[in-house]
């Protein structure tokens, strides 16, 4: 951006060093602990159940092969994959409470008065499926992982895209199981801000 407006000519714009370095913190936060938590709990369920592990690989192997990466187009051939990643995040519900939010003045919203105060939202993920009988892929509205509205999250399609390319370039390559011994593979989540799973370790197979 230019100069017009800064920081030291325009007391009111929100053009200032504090607004850039909170901005771009919030996307490192707000971007990189999600997506991963996301994937590490993928990569849990993937071990947890081989047989749906087993089925990703497949459709990997039919559609992209193991000549080049997967690319973003590939995601509308590859439902079973786009279903485990939407299970993935349904089951995981890593951000189980949403953000809070605040109304900013008194406010009238449909005959009910909300003051002045911090009102916590809550996201509930119901229980759905994202398989039809035949395999094929189908949304269902009530996935609502990034929120709804005005101030869901901003990263969505980001998101979305990031997880679709990590998730299958990483099954195009691995095979993952538990280290020798393990046999428990618990599913708890810890939760705060976020909800992530128990630390685990695993063996990436080359496959
Ligand atoms: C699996 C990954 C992600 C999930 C589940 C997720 C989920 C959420 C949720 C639930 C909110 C709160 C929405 C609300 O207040 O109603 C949010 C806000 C936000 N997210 Fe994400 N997010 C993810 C990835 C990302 C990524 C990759 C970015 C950007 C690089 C991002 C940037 C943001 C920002 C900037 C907000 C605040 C939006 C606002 O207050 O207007 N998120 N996210």
């Amino acid at each position: 951006g230019g100069q017009e407006g800064g920081e030291s000519e325009n007391p009111k714009t929100y053009f200032h060093e504090e607004n850039l370095v909170m901005t771009t913190r919030d996307l490192f936060i707000a971007g990189m602990e999600t997506t991963s938590t996301t994937l590490r709990w993928a990569i849990l369920l993937m071990m947890k159940f081989p047989e749906f592990q087993q089925k990703v690989h497949e459709e990997i192997d039919q559609v992209i092969g193991t000549d080049r990466h997967p690319r973003l187009e590939d995601r509308k051939a590859m439902p079973f994959t786009d279903a485990v990643i939407h299970e993935t995040q349904r089951f995981g519900n890593i951000v189980p409470l949403n953000l809070p939010h605040a109304t900013t003045a008194d406010t009238n919203f449909r005959g009910y008065f909300i003051p002045k105060v911090i009102a916590i939202m809550i996201i509930i993920i119901i229980r759905i499926a994202f398989l039809t009988a035949s395999y094929g892929f189908r949304k269902r509205d009530a996935f609502m992982p990034f929120s709804a509205g005005r101030r869901a999250c901003a990263g969505e399609s980001l998101a979305k895209a990031e997880l679709f390319l990590f998730f299958s370039t990483l099954m195009q390559r691995f095979r993952f199981q538990p280290p020798p011994g393990v046999t428990d593979l618990p599913l708890t989540a810890i939760v705060g801000i976020t909800s992530s799973p128990t630390p685990y370790k695993l063996c990436a197979v080359l496959r």
